[in-house]
């Protein structure tokens, strides 16, 4: 296993457990690629064991009639063996392909319910790295690499077996090369694995030196720094070039060594021939076709040798994927929850909505519907929030939350403010079931829920509002699938989205996210809280989706937010305190505290914490007391 700041990865013998039992499930097709295999390469032994007779036969003065036969049996064999060669390249590959499909589902889906305490803790690079040049690696392996293995070793086997057939001393003369194979690579490995990943990092590294250059033009030249810069680019370049040749050289030696295998390997053959033809215990035919069968075997185990250390790569990008899939899942997590990130819940693709249970309900009477969550007996009873003693520190740090107690009754409008590390943000995650709290309890109908089951009635948008790629109207029915023209029109139109909307290049079917239009923050916010609607949640949770804004475009948002909200028991993270001042009550946190609470009124008259929040707020943005 890595450190602690990383995804786990799976140690060798899970690692062997995870694919010895995904090639028993598919052992028919592994079977019949092993088969298919094992004839590709017997038929490939075959014109080598021909040439052998024919060579007897010549040497006897056989008549032509018993020479043509060999011929045929040396061209239908080349034919059996390329084709059946093919169709086990083929089958190999197909297993391990499926094998790695599943393989990158499994990894994606587990990746998709990690909690997001644990990937912030890994960094996403990490699990991004896995899910794309990891697999990667596995594909190419899976895909070319392996087949190419197993081919080469049954030729291999198939090959010794051959020549031990026609007389054991030959086959033994044929394997002297083995170890000294062996050698080779245990050799080369262990020295050929450090440099590649010296040569990677020196790459990446110039290539990184060059972009930062090239982007940082215009202070490079403010500052005069172009020949400065130009010695360091020089320098790492040289860096690669040595590095390269190093590796290049280590190569050249490893092909080398492998070169004197195959020269032992043939000298042993030719020297075992020649006494054995000189004592008649074998044939001048036999000793050439275990030479030129030993000959043949050059090029296969040469693509062996050189295609191990892709196969280790292989490997070890295995041991990670395994490591995501064997992932402990959140204690307390159903196997359904949705996605862990940051975002509106419901935002998962393939579980729109997140089972949000109040959806089809009364919008005015929210939480009317929460009963049907199938919670049964002991589920909630309303659509009240309630915190009660949550604490919560990251990661094992220290406590940012100590014990915070908030009651949200059904429909109420509640604001959260306090100074910038307060704890309001942590403490949205939590009411949203994001984060588990490290003590207390959240409520929803007077119910203690743990975090899966309260993603099912809480949805929370953030500043970070991703806009899925694709057109924006299948984002929208994410949150809803299945939501009629009407439905998602009329979302769009409560948000105030609908006229930018519509006036884009293709309507709602414009292509939006990564690659597609680029909406601008704003835009995606009230695309998000047009989400909102479509969910249909009981309670809402609003953190700073009006903060990033400016200042018109905040208020627009606010009365987007207003709107998405209506109805539903909502507590929002309030950077403009506007929005504090509009909500039925406001709380203040400090260093993880509550330190008042009260509505906006009587907080300003009693002169505390909130009412210097509020000068400050107001000495900031005069017009803001008119609204
Ligand atoms: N992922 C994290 N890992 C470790 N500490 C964190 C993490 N996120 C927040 N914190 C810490 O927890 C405390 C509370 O942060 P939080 O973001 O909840 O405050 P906030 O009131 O929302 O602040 P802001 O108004 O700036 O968003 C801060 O001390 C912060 O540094």
């Amino acid at each position: 296993m890595t450190g602690p700041d990383r995804l786990p990865v799976a140690d060798a013998r899970r690692t062997w457990a995870w694919l010895r039992l995904e090639l028993r499930a598919r052992w028919i097709g592994g079977t019949l690629a092993a088969l298919v295999g094992v004839v590709g390469a017997a038929a490939s032994v075959v014109p080598a064991y021909a040439l052998g007779t024919l060579v007897d036969r010549v040497r006897e003065n056989a008549p032509v009639s018993a020479i043509i036969p060999i011929a045929v049996v040396i061209v239908a064999a080349a034919v059996v063996g390329g084709a059946a060669t093919g169709a086990a390249t083929y089958l190999i590959g197909r297993v391990c392909g499926h094998m790695l499909a599943d393989l990158r589902e499994r990894t994606v889906a587990r990746a998709l319910t990690l909690p997001v305490t644990t990937l912030e803790r890994a960094g996403k690079g990490d699990l991004l790295s896995r899910v794309s040049t990891d697999a990667a690696s596995i594909g190419k392996a899976a895909t070319s690499v392996v087949p190419t293995m197993i081919s080469a070793f049954l030729l291999g086997v198939l090959s010794i077996a051959a020549m031990a057939g026609m007389d054991w001393r030959l086959g033994l003369a044929g394997a002297v090369a083995v170890p000294l194979y062996v050698a080779a690579l245990r050799w080369y490995l262990p020295r050929a694995a450090p440099k590649y990943a010296a040569e990677r990092r020196a790459v990446a590294g110039n290539s990184q030196l060059l972009v930062e250059n090239m982007q940082g033009a215009r202070t490079v030249h403010a500052y005069r720094l172009e020949q400065r810069r130009l010695r360091d680019i020089g320098d790492a370049s040289h860096q690669v070039h040595d590095i390269s040749v190093s590796v290049f050289t280590l190569f050249t030696r490893f092909v080398g060594r492998v070169n004197r295998a195959e020269f032992f390997g043939l000298a042993a053959i030719l020297v075992v021939g020649f006494l054995l033809v000189r004592s008649g215990a074998a044939t001048v035919g036999q000793s050439a076709a275990a030479a030129v069968l030993f000959h043949r075997l050059f090029n296969p185990i040469g693509m062996l040798l050189f295609t191990f250390d892709e196969l280790q790569a292989a490997a070890a990008s295995l041991a990670r994927l395994v490591g995501v899939v064997d992932l402990a899942p959140d204690p307390g997590d159903g196997p359904d929850r949705p996605g862990g990130g940051l975002a509106a819940r419901g935002d998962g693709p393939g579980r729109p909505g997140g089972g949000l249970a109040a959806r089809g309900g009364d919008p005015d009477r929210p939480g009317g519907d929460l009963d049907r969550s199938g919670d049964g007996a002991s589920g909630p009873g309303g659509a009240g929030l309630e915190l009660s003693g949550v604490r919560f520190g990251y990661d094992g740090g220290p406590e940012v939350l100590h014990g915070v107690s908030i009651s949200l009754p059904a429909g109420a409008r509640v604001a959260l403010v306090g100074s910038t590390g307060a704890g309001k943000s942590t403490l949205a995650a939590i009411a949203a079931g994001i984060l588990r709290p490290g003590g207390g309890t959240v409520s929803v109908g007077g119910v203690a829920l743990p975090p899966d089951r309260l993603r099912a009635h809480v949805a929370i948008i953030t500043q970070e509002v991703h806009v899925f790629a694709g057109p924006l109207v299948e984002d929208l029915r994410l949150a809803r699938q299945g939501a009629s023209p009407g439905e998602i029109a009329s979302a769009l139109s409560a948000v105030g989205a609908l006229d930018w909307a519509t006036a884009l290049p293709d309507g709602l079917d414009t292509v939006v996210g990564e690659g597609g239009h680029e909406l601008t923050t704003a835009q995606a916010q009230q695309l998000a809280l047009a989400r909102l609607i479509l969910v249909d949640p009981a309670i809402a949770i609003l953190d700073e989706a009006t903060a990033e804004a400016g200042s018109l475009g905040a208020r627009t948002l606010e009365e987007s937010a207003a709107a998405a909200t209506r109805g539903r028991t909502t507590l929002i993270v309030a950077h403009r305190l506007t929005q504090a001042a509009a909500a039925d009550r406001v709380v203040v946190l400090e260093h993880g505290r509550i330190v008042e609470q009260g509505r906006h009124q009587e907080l300003v008259a009693a002169g505390g914490r909130y009412a210097q929040l509020w000068r400050a707020w107001e000495a900031r943005t005069p017009t803001s007391s008119s609204r």
